[in-house]
């Protein structure tokens, strides 16, 4: 599908690295959500991971409150924090005590090595660099959602087995944060990098971040296939 409108920064970021973009979007555990074909086990695996994988997001999300440099960017900071821990986490919890799994259970769940990586990763990113490389680290895990759930809605209905999952990233509230967020990083880009960013010095390292950050979800994937 055609990148949906999350901003600029978005738009020449996923260009630049289209392949490993496509293996994020087009996965075979995507697919396999999409069509219903994905065993029930290894949706579980992912989901408790994906749990724990929440917890750590937010707490790159709310590193990106402490490096804000305006009240708008602190803003958006913290409201995607209080959707990702009182509302997208939900989808977690009600999912898995519907199969007998307690949130004490997914809050004690042993992280996978592809998951410590990848969430360490960003988090690192934005200990060592500034709002941006933090920004670019965490941007394709929130527009990556956001384009997998409107690409798998169109051809899904609503008693498909991942329906409910589908519909939390294809609600127009979880596009609107995608929306809010890709504005905010046009913001952030411009007031750091000037009207033509992608000129900056500073932009193959953010292009980087971006690229290998989708890399990682590639391999969240490959681990919930694992679970098999
Ligand atoms: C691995 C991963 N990437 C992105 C999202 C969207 O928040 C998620 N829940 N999990």
């Amino acid at each position: 599908m055609t990148a949906p409108n999350y901003g600029q920064t978005f738009a020449h970021m996923r260009e630049g690295c289209l392949p490993s973009w496509q293996a994020y979007t087009r996965h075979a555990f995507v697919q396999g959500l999409g069509d219903g074909t994905l065993p029930r086990k290894a949706f579980l695996h992912y989901l408790v991971q994906d749990y724990v994988f929440l917890v750590h997001f937010s707490r790159a999300w709310s590193l990106g409150v402490v490096k804000s440099e305006t009240l708008d960017e602190m803003k958006v900071c913290a409201a995607t924090v209080d959707a990702l821990v009182n509302h997208e986490m939900a989808l977690h919890v009600k999912t898995c005590a519907a199969e007998g799994i307690s949130e004490q259970q997914l809050f004690d769940a042993r992280e996978e090595v592809e998951n410590i990586a990848y969430t360490r990763y960003v988090l690192d990113a934005g200990l060592q660099g500034d709002f941006l490389d933090l920004m670019a680290a965490l941007a394709p895990c929130v527009f990556g959602y956001g384009e997998i759930g409107l690409q798998l809605a169109q051809t899904t209905n609503a008693d498909a087995p991942y329906a409910g999952w589908i519909n939390t990233y294809a609600d127009p509230e979880y596009q609107s944060v995608c929306a809010t967020v890709g504005e905010m990083l046009d913001g952030a880009v411009a007031r750091r990098l000037g009207d033509d960013p992608t000129a900056s010095a500073r932009w193959a390292t953010l292009q980087d971040r971006f690229t290998t950050a989708t890399d990682l979800e590639v391999r969240f994937w490959d681990m919930g296939l694992r679970g098999v």
